[in-house]
Parts: structure tokens; C-alpha cells; sequence
């Protein structure tokens, strides 16, 4: 685990450019920024070439798409690979929605995905695993997580984050799995959102290794969240998303390194 990458990011702060639903925007933006990286959010279809362009990352959230948006992210996708920029996807509800899961596997059939990053429910729906997804939340199922992480990543044939209690990461032969994180996470919507577009962050300075970067992000938000939850006494959701903000930006790879738990 190259944990290092966060100095990087702090170091050569890259451009992370994302088409975000308009629920989680705001977090998103602030949380690539809080971390090191630049953000920027597109919704003009016109400019996707030059966007991509100046871009070292592209992250696409399928939240709340419209058919224009639709459109869009398929522009988007094209581009990152015509581009060769690291391309990260959250299927968001995917595992509730059909017509989502239908778009979604329409999309990813026209462009290349580097890194899927999604809950269990919306993992096992691209896995055509059975699992009882709720909303935009992983619900429950009894399948091997591990198992459905890397049938998701075989059928699309890149890398797989199944984020969790435990975080899976695969690229549908090697595992890690990160134990870190705090339940606090899924009191601040969007924390799925914010993960997703770190990830980006990560894989914009990863020279390619977007296993290496999906794991590495994976254990520094979740640590992250972990270290602001300890110094919590009561689960206070808004007092964590503020705090997170902050820690997201201070956090260093020892403080990381000191509570790190994966393998
Ligand atoms: N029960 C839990 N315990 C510890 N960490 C958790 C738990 N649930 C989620 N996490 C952490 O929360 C972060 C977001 O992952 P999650 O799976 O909740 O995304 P999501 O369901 O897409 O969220 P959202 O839809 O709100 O964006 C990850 O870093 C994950 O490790
Ligand atoms: C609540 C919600 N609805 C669509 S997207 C979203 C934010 C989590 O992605
Ligand atoms: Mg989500």
C-alpha cells in the first residue's frame, strides 16, 4: 500500500474533473480540494474535449442523470480514453433501479472504465449477483463480497472498489481489503460520492497502478473518517462531515500509517 500517494497529491495537486449529481456536488468539490487535489465540475457537453484535456483524472457519478446527462458522461468517457486519462465510475443505485443498471452497462459497453467504485448492492447488480439493494444505500445479501467484487471486476475488466464496512479492492484476480472506517459514514450522504472522486485524485498521480491507487484511497478516507469519529463521545452526522472536511487536509501518512488496518 503506497500510502505516500497522498503526499503526492498534496504535492502535485491534480486536476480532477467530474460530471457529480447535484445532491452531493458541493461535498465532492470541497473534498478533493480539502485532500490536495483541484476540482472541477462539468455540465456543458460542449466543452468535454477541452475539459478532458486539462484534466489528470475524470470521476463520473451516475446519482441523479437526466438524458442529457446521459449524453454527457458518454462524451466524458470517450474522451478520458481517446485522452488516455484514468476513468472512475460510481454506479450509483444501480441495484435498485433496473433502467440505471441498464445505463450504466450501456455506458460502460462504449467506454473503458479504470476503477468501479460502489456499495455492495450496486457491486452485485453489475456482478448479476442477487443481493436486496435499497435505494442508493447496499442493503443486504448473503454472497461472498470478495466473490461479487471480482465477478464485477472480470465483466467489465478493470478495477473494483466494493466499499463497506470492510472495503474490497480488485482487479478481479489480487484482493486487498481495508478494515478501517467508522459507521459515521453512512450518516453523511454522499460519503460514497466523495470516495469516488478521491479515488480519482489517486489515480491521477498512481503512473497507471489504478489497483494500487483504488486501495490507497480507499485506506486514507477511511482511516481518515476513523480518526475524526475517535474523537467523537456521540455520532453527531453534521459535526462529522465538518470535521472530516478538516482532517482530509491535515491528516498525514503517519497518522494514517499509525491506525492503518488492511491486507
Ligand atoms: N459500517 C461501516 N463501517 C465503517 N466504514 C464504513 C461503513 N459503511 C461505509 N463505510 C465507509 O464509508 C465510505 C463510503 O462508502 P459507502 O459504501 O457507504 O458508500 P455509498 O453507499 O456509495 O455512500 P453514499 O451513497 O452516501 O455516497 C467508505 O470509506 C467505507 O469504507
Ligand atoms: C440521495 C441521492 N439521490 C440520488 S444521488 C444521491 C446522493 C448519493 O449519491
Ligand atoms: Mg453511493
Amino acid at each position: 500500500m503506497k500510502i505516500d500517494l497522498l503526499n503526492q497529491i498534496r504535492a502535485t495537486n491534480p486536476v480532477v474533473l467530474n460530471i457529480s449529481n447535484f445532491v452531493t456536488v458541493q461535498d465532492v468539490a470541497n473534498g478533493i480540494n480539502a485532500i490536495g487535489g483541484s476540482p472541477i465540475m462539468s455540465e456543458e457537453i460542449r466543452e468535454t474535449d477541452e475539459m478532458v484535456g486539462i484534466s489528470n483524472a475524470v470521476t463520473l457519478n451516475l446519482g441523479a442523470f437526466s438524458k442529457p446527462q446521459v449524453d454527457h458522461i458518454l462524451a466524458m468517457g470517450k474522451a478520458a480514453n481517446a485522452q488516455h486519462k484514468p476513468l472512475v465510475i460510481d454506479p450509483v443505485a444501480v441495484g435498485a433501479i433496473s433502467f440505471r443498471k441498464k445505463t450504466a452497462l450501456d455506458l460502460m459497453n462504449q467506454f473503458q472504465v479504470d476503477v468501479i467504485r460502489g456499495n455492495a448492492g450496486e457491486i452485485a447488480a453489475l456482478a448479476d449477483v442477487a443481493w436486496d439493494a435499497k435505494g442508493i444505500d447496499a442493503g443486504s445479501g448473503n454472497q461472498d463480497v470478495v466473490e461479487i467484487a471480482k465477478k464485477a471486476a472480470q465483466k467489465q475488466n478493470c478495477v473494483v472498489i466494493l466499499s463497506g464496512a470492510t472495503d474490497v479492492i480488485t482487479d478481479g484476480e489480487h484482493v486487498a481489503r481495508v478494515f478501517n472506517g467508522t459507521p459515521l459514514f453512512q450518516l453523511h450522504v454522499g460519503s460514497g460520492d466523495m470516495l469516488s472522486s478521491i479515488v480519482g485524485a489517486f489515480c491521477a498521480v498512481s503512473d497507471g497502478d489504478y489497483f494500487e491507487a483504488a486501495q490507497t484511497a480507499c485506506l486514507v478516507f477511511a482511516s481518515i473518517g476513523q480518526l475524526v469519529a475517535d474523537q467523537m463521545k456521540e455520532e453527531r452526522p453534521g459535526t462529522f462531515s465538518v470535521r472530516l472536511m478538516d482532517e482530509l487536509h491535515l491528516a498525514t501518512v503517519a497518522d494514517i500509517e499509525k491506525i492503518a488496518q488492511f491486507d
